[in-house]
């Protein structure tokens, strides 16, 4: 598929709020990849694809991540979590996309993972910090965008795990050990 049919699918599997929110990420990510040295047309095409299974049924999602084994043990905790693997998934097997960069920054941007790639930083932080975004917080963690991706992404992090306290909900533990590398990366470990 080209760029203009993959845009055409991704607008097909979601509300046009979503589609929007897809746009402004695509825009972040593009910016966000020309201020730190990232390919702009790979953060173009994952922010693109980021959440392109995220208004897929959730049985759907649970069951493709059983049966082709993708990271089972997020079966555990908040469903939020499948739609990047199951999305990563699709993009490879029907979407045709090869570029294991690409795929990676799709299915580690809302847990984050150990050893983010710039790739997968600057499309996590998109998807946090994009132009829709609302929550308490994202205009601290847009003016830390300006100077540092890890310290934007830790203040995105702390974000969340403080959201999923509040609300007394799991903690998908991946996230924490991004929370940890991303400190010690600014420590210069
Ligand atoms: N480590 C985690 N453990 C459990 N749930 C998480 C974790 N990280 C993120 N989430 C859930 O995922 C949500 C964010 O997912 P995301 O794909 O960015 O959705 P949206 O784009 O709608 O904000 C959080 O609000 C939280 O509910």
């Amino acid at each position: 598929m080209d760029r203009e049919q993959l845009m055409g699918y991704v607008r097909n599997q979601m509300p046009e709020r979503r589609w929007l929110h897809t746009q402004g990420v695509m825009e972040t990510a593009v910016r966000l990849a020309k201020q730190y040295g990232a390919d702009p047309e790979k953060a173009e095409l994952a922010a693109l694809l980021h959440d392109l299974a995220k208004y897929w049924p959730i049985d759907k999602q649970r069951e493709m991540v059983r049966v082709h084994g993708l990271y089972p043990d997020m079966l555990d905790y908040d469903d939020v979590l499948l739609h990047a693997h199951v999305g990563a998934y699709v993009a490879k097997t029907e979407l045709g996309i090869e570029d294991e960069e690409v795929l990676d920054a799709i299915r580690f941007h809302t847990s984050g993972r150990e050893e983010m790639t710039l790739l997968d930083k600057v499309i996590c932080l998109a998807d946090y910090i994009e132009p829709g975004r609302e929550f308490p917080g994202v205009d601290g963690i847009r003016r830390l965008a300006e100077r540092s991706l890890e310290e934007a992404l830790i203040a995105g992090f702390d974000s969340t795990i403080r959201y999923l306290i509040a609300q007394g909900k799991k903690i998908y533990p991946l996230t924490v050990l991004t929370r940890n590398s991303l400190i010690d990366q600014l420590r210069g470990q």
